[in-house]
């Protein structure tokens, strides 16, 4: 296999990929991740994991390169990152006493094949009532700040979480499982879920 690069500086994917077993480097994407007009979510996170994959690729086009996305969905609502303390806040009085939707997209990319795939994996998260106090006290905690929503579910936030549906590491960041069926179609095995990246140029066998 080429080498293998993952297009992100979030420390949670760097864990989890290293999880895999997989030796890799770091170079993140450093991207505009806003939405656009009526965008979904699961289309935005699969432009944007292609994206962060592509522009990478572009610049090491001889690795594989491995890029991601997480936002939070409520309804028609988008939640990225918030840009400060009281986006943060806003975004969890949204969140608050709801059951919502985390969309991450995975995308590999390979320059010296001209091909890439990219999937979508969804998961639900219900959160209990939160009372203003305790959304300020975890705000001013910091950890808000760069998680898409405003909470991580692996930190403070889990004590708010009434059940989830799904795969955690999708909330996190980086499902495991489509990250290895996606590797593995890109090594020319059967994956489950996986279609055609936007940068590819026509060959392999995408649906
Ligand atoms: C909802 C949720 C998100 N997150 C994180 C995962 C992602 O790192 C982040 C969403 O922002 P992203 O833009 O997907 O990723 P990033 O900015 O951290 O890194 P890069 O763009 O360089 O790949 O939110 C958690 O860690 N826990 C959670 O419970």
């Amino acid at each position: 296999m080429n080498s293998l690069i993952l297009a992100s500086s979030s420390p949670r994917r760097h864990h989890l990929l290293s999880q895999m077993g997989l030796s890799f480097e770091v170079v993140p994407a450093d991207l505009d991740e806003t939405a656009r007009p009526h965008e979904r979510p699961e289309s935005l996170v699969r432009r944007l994991a292609a994206s962060k994959a592509l522009a990478v690729g572009e610049k090491r086009p001889e690795a594989l390169v491995l890029g991601a996305d997480t936002v939070v969905a409520l309804g028609a609502q988008i939640l990225g990152k918030p840009r400060d303390a009281s986006d943060a806040e806003r975004m969890l009085q949204m969140l608050s006493g709801t059951r919502h939707e985390i969309c991450t997209g995975v995308s590999v990319w390979s320059g010296v094949r001209g091909l890439g795939y990219v999937a979508v994996s969804v998961a639900h998260v219900t959160f209990r009532p939160l009372s203003p106090v305790e959304i300020q006290t975890y705000v001013a905690t910091g950890e808000p700040m760069d998680k898409a929503g405003a909470y991580a579910i692996q930190g403070g936030a889990g004590r708010w979480v009434e059940s989830y549906e799904g795969n955690l590491e999708t909330v996190i960041g980086l499902p495991r499982d489509v990250v290895e069926r996606l590797l593995k179609r890109m090594a020319g095995e059967k994956a489950w879920g996986s279609e055609k990246h936007p940068g590819t140029k026509g060959r392999g066998s995408g649906s």
